[in-house]
């Protein structure tokens, strides 16, 4: 299979002097955050943060559009350009193209600049191509954009998910939450002081607040809102999370109030924050990996007045707590983010289908470790914002005692999400036994 990744392994943009930064232009910016993504795996906001910081408000803004407009946009783009080019493009053109065409497509920008200021891009990172980009981004702006595309190329999804989705819940469910996938997010908080009046106060400013109807935590603000203008947020008021993981978080049982609740791979914090407010005479014990996470974590939790929590850093593979210890378990195992790729369009092309399975085998580890430390009479949620049915029911096939199950498929007010309550005394059968005995 050709990822989009081995398209863009080959070359990573050798930049001429005078190209680099402080001088980088937006277009020449975006071409390099995007190399970065594609070749390298670089998450998109990581490379905006680095690169984006140099330039000034109007033109960061410019360069988030265009990244992020590529990123959701990269397969209708593909198929407009190509049909005007004769040859593969090398791997810089071949982004300036995707940039180019989104400017024509998706932006006010006129096609004049949008032509000359892509092209003078290409000048700078690989003079050869800069002809070939001219010629192909003027065909495009003389043209219709296609009116006929693969049923991928419309859903924007690489054409293994969109196969994996389509094979799983149907062609119509796809392409209604593909169109969902598309668009930019509303801002989803969940929100720590009375959500009614919280409301009434942001209605009174201009901003149109809806309470969301996954969790009471939850409010939903038009897309863009800016969170630090909004009122509380130096108070840690709310914090910034979707209402279907909010769902995940309010599914969870705890049978003693002051029992001890692990939130499992906790970093940033938004459901350990959520446990925090919700169970505030438990206990809470905030799990994570990667060291470098942890401060933002800590940062988050003090923020947030979270101070019935307490942060470690250990492998969930291998927790350093005692057999059946905890009273209730958060578990949000890492996995594809195939959920939440409107907000994270990168996620697209950060996993492929085998990086999925090694993702499940990931996440089954992490359910059976947490399965050790939990009390009989406890219980846990499994979670991930990944709906590929492979990390999803596959996960918890062979676990006793599921309590519940539920797949949110995303839609234009929530991420797509997938969550299991397990009992404490569930067990786990291996998959090679459930198939022996069938
Ligand atoms: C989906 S994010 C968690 C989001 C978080 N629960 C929240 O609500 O803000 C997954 C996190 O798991 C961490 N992680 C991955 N593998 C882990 C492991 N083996 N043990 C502990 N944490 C892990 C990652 O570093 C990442 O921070």
């Amino acid at each position: 299979m050709t990822t989009v990744r081995a398209l863009f392994r080959s070359q990573v943009a050798n930049l001429l002097p005078g190209c680099s930064l402080p001088n980088m232009s937006v277009r020449q910016a975006a071409i390099e955050i995007l190399n970065r993504v594609f070749s390298d795996r670089i998450k998109a906001g990581e490379a905006l943060e680095s690169i984006g910081a140099t330039f000034q408000d109007r033109d960061r803004r410019l360069l988030h559009e265009m990244v992020y407009g590529v990123l959701r946009r990269f397969y209708s783009l593909e198929a407009d350009f190509s049909r005007f080019s004769r040859v593969k493009p090398d791997p810089v053109s071949h982004i300036a193209l995707l940039t180019g065409t989104y400017q024509l497509r998706h932006m006010r920008i006129p096609t004049h600049a949008a032509v000359s200021e892509t092209v003078s891009a290409v000048k700078c990172l690989q003079p050869k191509a800069a002809n070939f980009v001219n010629a192909v981004l003027r065909r495009v702006a003389e043209s219709e954009a296609p009116k006929k595309l693969k049923p991928h190329q419309r859903m924007e999804l690489p054409k293994w998910i969109y196969t994996e989705w389509r094979d799983a819940f149907g062609a119509e469910a796809v392409s209604e939450f593909g169109q969902a996938l598309k668009e930019p997010p509303k801002l989803s908080l969940a929100l720590f002081v009375d959500r009614e009046s919280w409301i009434e106060t942001v209605t009174g400013m201009g901003i149109a607040a809806v309470a969301g109807e996954l969790s009471p935590y939850a409010v939903l603000l038009p897309s863009g809102t800016d969170v630090a203008r909004l009122p509380g947020f130096e108070e840690g008021a709310f914090t910034v999370m979707d209402q279907a993981a909010q769902a995940s978080v309010m599914a969870l049982e705890l049978s003693k109030p002051d029992g001890l609740i692990l939130d499992i791979c906790a970093a940033p914090g938004g459901k350990a924050s959520l446990l925090a407010h919700r169970f505030s005479s438990a206990k809470i014990l905030a799990i994570e990996l990667n060291p470098r996470r942890i401060p933002r974590l800590r940062e988050n939790l003090d923020r947030l007045n979270c101070s019935n929590v307490t942060v470690i850093q250990a492998d969930a593979g291998t927790l350093p707590l005692r057999n059946q210890s905890a009273d209730a378990i958060m578990l949000d195992a890492p996995c594809s983010a195939s959920g939440v790729l409107r907000r994270h369009p990168d996620a697209k092309f950060m996993h492929d289908s085998e990086a999925v399975e090694r993702l499940a085998d990931v996440q089954k580890t992490l359910i059976s470790e947490s399965l050790r430390v939990l009390n009989p009479d406890g219980e846990m949620i499994y979670a991930v914002c990944s709906v590929h049915p492979r990390e999803n029911e596959k996960v918890i096939e062979g676990v006793s005692e599921l309590r519940a199950a539920e797949r949110l498929l995303p839609s234009e007010s929530h991420d797509g999400f997938f969550f299991a309550r397990i009992g404490g005394s569930a067990s786990i059968q291996s998959i090679s036994e459930c198939e022996s005995h069938e």
